[in-house]
């Protein structure tokens, strides 16, 4: 006999639980129906199988032990419309989607992205002095801090100051993805026959929307890559990512040349797409907690002070002499979920778990936001307390890292996981050690503790806030200065 489907609420005939779906702040929503019918929720939104996941040991049976099951994505109309097909993150499972991930991992595994740590190191460098020179315009610093270390890796670029039209195409790109990606907000996604309607039919908008993100999808991909071709061309390329993947189209032959070529020109694009925003995200989010806890960044300064002096900047190799820091970053991670829901992964065959049935085609959303709120984990989840990690000065193992869950699960788990991890704790420790955040003063002078918002979307941010960037002393500054060549 056919096994029970998963709890959920009630489906209504043709729009099944279209109702259910979250209105704008996906992760509590989604969470609220995980407290009322459990760990796993079955939806039906117009015929599309839905399971939302509560807690992380849930996602990990699924998603990463049943992992070969679990990784195909979910072919959303909207992704082809809008010219996205070349984002590896929106790739069906299969040989063409490998093909990618491997192109990408050859560059971004953990051996090689030891070789990346100076340019993203020379980036940081950089970064603190535009936030010495000109304090107020950090939101823009930061913007371009990660732009640029993603252009400069992907591409060999290095990118002007300000309004460069490479950041601009990025933005434009990512806002693209985030308004045209969230499930459920085309219709058009659930009900592929849409894609047809004319452009001028009313309720068409999506139609227009896809037609304007083309270009800027488009854009994205090929004018990067283009251009660093021509370098290449004329000998003036700085090694990067595209320079080594053609270097290994040279072995291959014709007609595996040109597959490789737009492999290698898609992958780029993808660094470039998925690495400039998310990190972005994060750091915004720790200059938010500088802003807000001030006892955090005290304890981390004194650590700091301590383990590396007021001679140099730290460095990658400091990082296990620095648990503090490193807890620092931990509750970063948790306390901002930067990707809240995750990739959805879709089911490519029925399945059995915990006694229900999961059908095939099922789109499968682990809440990463509910479960860096989960209490059972993280006991007073909104509070930002890096000692939580801590067990006698030592990072304690048994407490679960948010980095198991932050970047997804099985193959489809973010392949950028290693350089994210270098660029967060390079951009963190430097600016702890040299920097001083604090919040802004009012008219009376009393300290304006900034709101804690964050956007909604496939990337959340911190909502716009204020902050007052000075050096932390004389040595901080002198060392700022002594750290400005961008010599790569
Ligand atoms: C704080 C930083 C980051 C976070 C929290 C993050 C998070 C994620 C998450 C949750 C996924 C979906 C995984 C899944 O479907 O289970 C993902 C996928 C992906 N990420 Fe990241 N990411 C970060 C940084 C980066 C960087 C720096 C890059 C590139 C250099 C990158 C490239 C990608 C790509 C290409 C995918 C798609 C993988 C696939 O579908 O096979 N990410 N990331």
């Amino acid at each position: 006999s056919r096994l029970p489907l998963p709890p959920g609420p009630r489906r209504l005939p043709f729009v099944g639980n279209l109702f259910d779906m979250p209105k704008q702040y996906a992760g509590a929503d989604f969470r609220a129906l995980n407290e009322t019918y459990g760990d796993m929720v079955y939806l039906d939104v117009l015929g599309q199988p839905m399971l939302i996941l509560g807690s992380h040991d849930v996602a990990f049976d699924l998603l990463d032990r049943r992992s070969a099951l679990y990784s195909d994505r979910v072919q959303s109309a909207m992704v082809d419309l809008s010219g996205f097909d070349w984002l590896l993150a929106a790739m069906p499972y299969g040989p063409w989607w490998r093909r990618h991930r491997r192109a990408f991992h050859q560059y971004f595994n953990p051996n090689a992205v030891v070789g990346l740590r100076s340019m993203q190191r020379n980036q940081v460098g950089h970064f603190l002095n535009r936030l010495l020179n000109t304090p107020d315009d950090f939101y823009q610093h930061m913007r371009h801090l990660f732009a640029a270390t993603i252009m400069r890796v992907a591409y060999g670029i290095q990118i002007s100051e300000k309004d460069d039209e490479y950041m601009k195409m990025v933005e434009d790109g990512l806002a693209a993805i985030n308004l045209l990606l969230s499930p459920g907000k085309y219709l058009v996604e659930q009900l592929p026959i849409l894609r047809f309607l004319p452009k001028w039919m009313p309720g068409a908008q999506f139609r227009r929307d896809a037609a304007d993100a083309k270009v800027v999808a488009y854009n994205m991909r090929d004018i990067p890559w283009m251009r660093s071709l021509e370098a290449m061309h004329q000998g003036t390329a700085s090694a990067s990512m595209s320079t080594a993947l053609m270097e290994r189209m040279r072995t291959l032959g014709s007609s595996e040349a040109e597959e490789e070529q737009l492999i290698a020109r898609n992958t780029a694009a993808t660094a470039y797409a998925g690495g400039a925003d998310t990190t972005l995200a994060l750091i915004q989010a720790f200059f938010l907690v500088l802003a807000s806890f001030p006892e955090v960044q005290e304890k981390a300064q004194a650590e700091l002070d301590t383990i590396v002096g007021p001679h140099r900047l730290p460095e990658f190799n400091d990082r296990d002499s620095l648990p503090y820091v490193c807890a620092v970053i931990k509750e970063c991670m948790r306390w901002h979920a930067v990707a809240p829901l995750g990739g959805a992964h879709r089911l490519i065959q029925d399945d059995e778990y915990r006694g229900y049935l999961i059908p095939k085609g099922t789109l499968v959303i682990a809440n990463l936001w509910a479960f860096s709120r989960d209490e059972r984990r993280y006991p007073d989840p909104e509070a930002f307390i890096p000692e939580r990690f801590l067990k006698d000065g030592k990072l304690n193992p048994n407490i679960t890292d948010p980095s198991e869950f932050a970047f997804g699960y099985g193959r489809r788990i973010c392949p950028g996981l290693h350089f994210a991890e270098s660029s967060i704790f390079l951009t963190v420790s430097s600016v702890l050690h040299t920097l001083s955040v604090t919040p802004p003063l009012d008219a009376a002078g009393k300290p304006q503790r900034p709101k804690i918002k964050t956007t909604a979307g496939v990337i959340s941010y911190p909502e716009p806030f204020k902050c007052v960037i000075k050096p932390r002393a004389s040595w901080a500054e002198a060392l700022i200065r002594a750290n400005d060549q961008l010599t790569e």
